[in-house]
């Protein structure tokens, strides 16, 4: 396989913390994959490693081929990152803001300023290029820090968190924004919190909890291994759940709420038929019936339920390289 993002045994430690615990990982070429897990799981640290903002303890980190330490400058002309916190210099008009990163990847300065605009134009906010960055809404600036990662013209585009935070308008915009990229060929890493926006997203994802890969599979692979639901509304609901034969090995459980009949098996909606002929055979009318499917957002709660993680919140102490967050603001980076 042709890997965007290949990782070996790649470790991280923060002092007393093993942020990353020996993570094997493939990143497939042109992929849109997400990165999931919960707080302190290890994802941002993760991405750092691959921009070089910090340094692994151990093990290898390649983009596409090129170590992200020993060819540092290879890697990182190759990644555009839009990263969760904002670390943009506020004091420029955003589209010089723009032109300095581009110079700073070696860009002609004849180039900067069409590519700037550009960009800006794509992510809707090119009527604020001379708006220095503080005076953009929070929206504006979620879009700007996209335009941001693209004026290299990434061939991988890491998102962490794009859409934290954001009206559902702006998100449906990135949505189509980033799809649209992929489809033209760009990878894509996303790490995001709202489970939804991975399953509806995501080819494929990996769930890293405390630090460890627990699984990388498609979202609809995932979803298939949970259970679903069979929704039954009765006209004449009984007092309790009645006793139901039909798919007897199977049924997880059979919950009366009201007049709704919850029975959970997995892959339930064969069952189906069986029980409804059965609760009919019965004497109970059916007026609703409904089968779901579980959601990526249970198959992930239930694979790290009991990943208490390190128990960390946000760092205290920063480990970060000396070419850290500054250097970014002034151009390097994101
Ligand atoms: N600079 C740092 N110094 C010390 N510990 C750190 C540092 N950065 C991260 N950690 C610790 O490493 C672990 C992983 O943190 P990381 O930020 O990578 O997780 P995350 O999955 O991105 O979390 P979140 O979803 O909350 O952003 C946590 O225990 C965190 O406290």
């Amino acid at each position: 396989m042709d890997s965007a993002i290949r990782i070996r045994d790649l470790e991280k430690e923060y002092g007393e913390v093993r942020a990353l615990k020996g993570v094997d990982l493939d990143v497939p070429k042109g992929s849109f994959f997400g990165l999931l897990g919960p707080n302190g799981a290890g994802k941002t640290t993760f991405i750092n490693i691959l921009v070089g903002l910090v340094k692994k303890s151990g093990g290898t980190a390649e983009v596409f081929g090129a170590d992200v330490e020993d060819d540092y400058r290879e890697a990182r002309d190759r990644i555009g990152l839009a990263p969760q916190e904002f670390n943009v210099d506020r004091f420029f008009p955003i589209r010089e803001v723009l032109e300095h990163k581009a110079g700073y990847h070696g860009i002609p300065k004849s180039e900067a300023r069409d590519r700037a605009d550009e960009v800006l134009k794509r992510v809707g906010i090119y009527d604020k290029r001379d708006t220095r960055f503080d005076w953009l809404s929070g929206g504006m600036k979620r879009r700007f820090v996209l335009a941001r990662a693209l004026i290299t013209e990434p061939d991988l585009l890491i998102l962490d968190e794009p859409t934290a935070g954001v009206d559902v308008q702006l998100r449906h915009d990135l949505w189509d924004l980033i799809t649209e990229l992929n489809e033209s060929g760009t990878t894509i890493l996303l790490t995001t919190h709202y489970i939804e926006e991975a399953e509806r997203l995501c080819d494929e994802v990996a769930i890293l909890d405390s630090g460890q890969i627990v699984e990388v599979a498609s979202p609809e692979e995932l979803m298939g291994r949970g259970p679903d639901k069979v929704t039954i509304s009765l006209r004449n609901p009984p007092e309790s759940a009645p006793h139901l034969s039909a798919g007897r090995d199977k049924i997880q459980d059979i919950e009366l709420d009201g007049d709704e009949l919850v029975v959970t098996a997995p892959e339930a909606g064969l069952l189906a038929p069986e029980l409804v002929r059965e609760l009919d055979r019965k004497g109970f009318e059916i007026v609703h019936f409904d089968i779901s499917r579980t959601s990526l957002e249970e198959v992930f709660v239930e694979m790290t339920r009991t990943g208490e993680t390190t128990g960390n919140e946000s760092p205290d102490e920063d480990d970060r390289d000396d070419s850290d967050l500054a250097a970014i603001a002034g151009g390097d980076g994101a």
